[in-house]
């Protein structure tokens, strides 16, 4: 008997020996050992007639064993791994026979595998060796394709590799009649480069039945017509080079029933790893070779990856140092043209930029002008063509062109984009390189749309700033032209402040200003100079009878004359009304003065021609010298010369003044009488009412009295009012003065009536001086007066001069009326005296005349004043005026007087002014004939 050993030597020989024991120990007619070799059933053995048994296929599938035999499988740990089959009887011993078979049959699996080891070996180590024998993948691949057939069945497989210079797959093995491909040009849609990449990106193996390679496909959407026949099974290797990377595929299919079994997807798997190598090697001849290349390659790489680093950071630097100035530019450029040429400087620095053009569009005149054209000139605006920057308008998109831009026939390449401002689009920048090789990329567009939006943002700035310079520019303008109004309004002003509208002479201030600094001057050492007063004399006369526009006449024309008497040095003002003062420069005493006062003096003496007629008019001057002795201000100077030419006045007009010693003295006293009278005002016993009788010329009875002030000064003794009442005018104490006298008369009045010296109406006479019209109380204090003293008001007259009437007609005549509403009556005294007194009476309403005493004085000597006495009487009985005669003093006139129809007389024939209480009634009240006997020739007025 052989032992296993044996048997694992010679398993063929042993397998029959069992054959001959089974039929031994049976009746057999015929008997076959099947055993499963791979994935295939292999009869081993045979006896009899073993062809016509059924073969292990057959069995497997399920069939029947024969009916006049049997069949009984062979199991390895419950696999069937062979199989008895018989006809004929089998004999007791079948099973342990059985078992003996399997033991055998195992021993011919190991021995197969052994052999399939042993095989897989040499050939793997043959394939080792193929990358150093064979020049070319193509050669490696057949020879490995016959090694590969040694060991399985290789009807359909394919080799692939990675062509890594042209990044595409080659097949330098490929072997599938079912998949017609190109090995060297594979349609990449095909399946099996599919199924390579996805290996390859995958990196695992791959072994597929028929249904899973569908699912594959289907997952991968991969195009897959629906004839296409599949492999019932396959396997699917990457191939992997020394460094694990992988470098292409192995793959093997199977379209019979006849899956890889274990064993040949292990070897397949360790064949792949060998053809990895081997045709890794061919690529490389020496692994040193290989380390230097791949370290080369990796060097390289590494080089040009810092080379395009180091040329991206300095392409980047050199960028944003170019942007940075860009966007400084946009800041600073003061100028369009200036700011667009500088960037295209920069832009030259960044990019091949030969020609740089900025367009802009005009949508509402629909033109395009070019207000940046680097080269020759800048073309004229013209309408929108079909050129490239209007494409870019047209689309508001960047446009690259290449070729003939120019139009010159030249090739270059061209780049423009669209110039926007806050959204609106404003035109085109373009650039433009003639050098047929300069591409403008990506890049260069993003350059210049960065560039452009600063150009943009410029425009912007740039047409803001020029707006805000234009409006500047009509605001500075606006402001000049305002200025040089209100400059020409202000000197016009100041002159009109400084001068006189109607002669055109300096005014009243500018005089006071002239002075005071002729005066500073004069203080420090300057040149003594002198002042004079000039008023014209009667001028109101000129206003009355010829109109006041003859009266402006004649104050231009008297300006014109002072001027002409005068120095170039001198200075001329119109100072009020009727009043001019002349400044007389560097004069040392009144001796410069005097010629120049004689000549103004006498230059009234030729007539001015007013409304066609001849007037003559004539000037008060005063005349006062500079003197730092007498004098702290210059206002003083000017008050002096008013009072040098009020003295002229006071002697007869027509002359001149010197403000002298005397003067000053004079001065001093008015002022000195001023302050006492204000105080006798304050007192009762001072001022004294004296009263006048009105006596009645045919019955001699007493009418009316009328009041007169008398002054019994405590040093001066007792004073005319000629000395005082000049003072109370000028000071304005003239109204309380009125006031003072009437309430006094109006207190007498009262006691004469109590006492019973008065019991019949009496008219009550008293002066009222022009200044209590403007006293807008005194109307209202006289009705509480006549209140008080319950009188009559018809009693009280008040005695008003024609020169009050002059000075203010309107203001008179209002309160002339309200006096006439409460009942007093008015008398116009000194009738006769003045120039327009008719016209007075008819513009007034008076009730009483006085006839002045002037022509009183002459009624009975002279005939002329008889005729002016009788035409008064006459126009006062036509008027229904009351008369009063004052300054009778002698019986002729009484008579005269009388017979004329002038009933009421005022005199000293009658009486003289006497204090109330040195009245005498008991005379007062005696018929006239006996008035005259007891007139006493003593009888003076105070
Ligand atoms: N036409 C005219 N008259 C003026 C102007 N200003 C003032 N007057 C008048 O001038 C007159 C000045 O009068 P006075 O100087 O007081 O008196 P007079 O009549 O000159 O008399 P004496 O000065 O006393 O000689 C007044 O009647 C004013 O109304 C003016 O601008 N034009």
């Amino acid at each position: 008997m052989t032992s296993s050993a044996d048997n694992l030597i010679a398993p063929p020989a042993a397998l029959d020996k069992a054959l001959a024991l089974l039929a031994r120990h049976g009746s057999l007619s015929a008997l076959a050992i099947w055993a499963r070799r791979g994935n295939r059933w292999q009869q081993l053995a045979a006896l009899g007639h073993a062809d016509s048994l059924p073969s292990a296929d057959v069995l497997e599938a399920g069939l029947a064993a024969p009916a006049d035999g049997g069949a009984l499988p062979l199991r390895d740990a419950g696999q069937a791994i062979g199989w008895l089959i018989w006809r004929g009887h089998a004999g007791p011993d079948l099973d342990a026979l059985a078992e003996l078979v399997t033991g055998h049959l195992l021993c011919v699996r190991l021995r197969d595998a052994l052999n399939v080891s042993q095989l897989s070996h040499e050939i793997l180590l043959d394939i080792s060796q193929l990358g150093h024998q064979c020049g070319h993948a193509d050669e490696l691949a057949q020879q490995f394709l016959r090694r590969l057939e040694r060991l399985m069945d290789a009807q359909h497989c394919y080799i692939a590799l990675l062509d890594e210079e042209h990044a595409a797959l080659r097949f330098p093995l490929y072997r599938d009649d079912r998949h017609p491909l190109d090995p060297m040009h594979p349609a990449a849609d095909a399946l099996p480069p599919r199924l390579v990449g996805y290996l390859m990106q995958s990196g695992q193996p791959l072994h597929y039945s028929r249904d899973a390679l569908q699912r594959l496909i289907q997952e991968q959407r991969w195009p897959c017509p629906p004839h296409l026949s599949l492999p019932t099974s396959g396997m699917a290797v990457p191939l992997i080079n020394a460094l694990g990377q992988p470098i292409g595929a192995l793959v093997l299919q199977r379209y019979q029933d006849m899956p890889l079994s274990t064993a040949e997807q292990a070897s397949l798997l360790l064949l792949a790893r060998h053809l990895g190598f081997a045709l890794d090697t061919l690529r490389y001849p020496s692994q040193l070779e290989r380390q230097v290349q791949y370290r080369t390659n990796e060097l390289e790489g590494i080089n040009a990856r810092l080379r395009a680093e180091v040329a991206d950071r300095q392409h980047h630097e050199r960028l944003h140092g170019v942007l940075y100035r860009i966007a400084e530019l946009t800041n600073t450029s003061l100028s369009l043209g200036a700011f667009l040429a500088g960037l295209h400087r920069l832009l030259a620095e960044l990019m091949p930029a030969d020609h740089c053009q900025v367009a802009l569009y005009d949508a509402g005149q629909d033109l395009l002008s070019f207000p940046y054209n680097s080269g020759a000139g800048s073309p004229s605006p013209r309408r929108p063509g079909r050129g490239p920057i209007e494409q870019v308008l047209h689309s508001g998109r960047p446009l690259l062109s290449t070729g003939n831009t120019q139009g010159d026939g030249k090739q270059g390449s061209w780049l423009g984009v669209p110039l926007f401002s806050e959204h609106n689009l404003l035109g085109v920048l373009a650039v433009s390189s003639e050098d047929s090789a300069a591409r403008f990329s990506l890049r260069e567009q993003e350059i210049l749309e960065f560039v452009a939006n600063h150009i943009g943002a410029a425009l912007s700035r740039l047409r803001a700033l020029e707006a805000l310079q234009g409006s500047y520019a009509a605001l500075e303008a606006r402001v000049r032209e305002r200025t040089s109004e209100l400059d020409a309004v202000n000197a016009q002003l100041k002159y009109d402040s400084l001068h006189d509208p109607l002669t055109n002479l300096p005014n009243r201030s500018h005089f006071a200003r002239t002075l005071r600094e002729s005066w500073e001057q004069f203080v420090s050492g300057g040149h003594r100079f002198a002042v004079l007063f000039i008023d014209l004399d009667r001028f109101k006369r000129v206003n009355d009878t010829l109109g006041h526009l003859a009266g402006d006449h004649l104050l231009f024309e008297v300006g014109a004359r002072l001027h002409r008497c005068l120095r170039q040095t001198d200075f001329l003002a119109r100072i009020g009304g009727d009043e001019f003062a002349v400044l007389l420069s560097n004069v040392k005493s009144f001796d410069d003065c005097e010629p120049i006062a004689r000549r103004i003096v006498a230059e009234f003496e030729h007539p001015v021609i007013l409304h066609g007629r001849e007037v003559f008019t004539s000037a008060s001057v005063g005349v006062v010298l500079a003197d730092r002795d007498l004098y702290h201000q210059a206002d003083d100077l000017l008050r002096d010369a008013d009072h040098a030419m009020y003295r002229t006045k006071q002697q007869g007009r027509h002359g001149y003044t010197l403000f002298n010693h005397a003067l000053r003295r004079d001065q001093a006293d008015q002022l000195a009488l001023e302050s006492e009278l204000r105080r006798a005002l304050e007192e009762q016993d001072q001022l004294i009412p004296y009263y006048q009788p009105f006596v009645h010329a045919i019955t001699g009875e007493l009418v009316g009295l009328e009041t007169l002030v008398r002054w019994r000064h405590p040093e001066r003794g007792m004073l005319a009012p000629a000395t005082f009442l000049p003072v109370a005018e000028e000071s304005g104490l003239i109204v309380r003065l009125d006031r003072y006298m009437i309430e006094a008369a109006c207190r007498q009045l009262t006691r004469w009536q109590l006492s019973g010296q008065v019991t019949t109406p009496l008219a009550l006479h008293i002066n009222l001086s022009s200044s209590n019209f403007h006293d807008p109380g005194f109307v209202a204090w006289l009705t509480q007066l006549v209140r008080q003293h319950d009188l009559q008001p018809g009693t009280l007259y008040l005695e008003i001069t024609e020169s009050a009437l002059i000075d203010e007609p309107d203001t008179a005549a209002m309160v002339m009326a309200a006096l006439r509403k409460l009942g007093v009556r008015l008398a116009l005294d000194d009738f006769g005296t003045g120039y327009s007194a008719l016209s007075y009476l008819h513009r007034y309403r008076f009730d009483k005349l006085k006839i002045d005493r002037a022509f009183v004085s002459e009624v009975d000597s002279k005939g002329e004043a008889d005729a002016i006495v009788r035409a008064i009487l006459a126009l006062a009985e036509a008027l229904g005026l009351e008369v009063v005669a004052e300054g009778v003093e002698t019986e002729g006139q009484l008579r005269r007087l009388s017979e004329m129809g002038c009933h009421t007389l005022q005199g000293f024939y009658f009486a003289a002014p006497a204090p109330a209480e040195q009245l005498d009634w008991s005379r007062l009240a005696l018929p006239l004939a006996k008035v005259a006997d007891h007139v006493s020739p003593a009888c003076q007025p105070v």
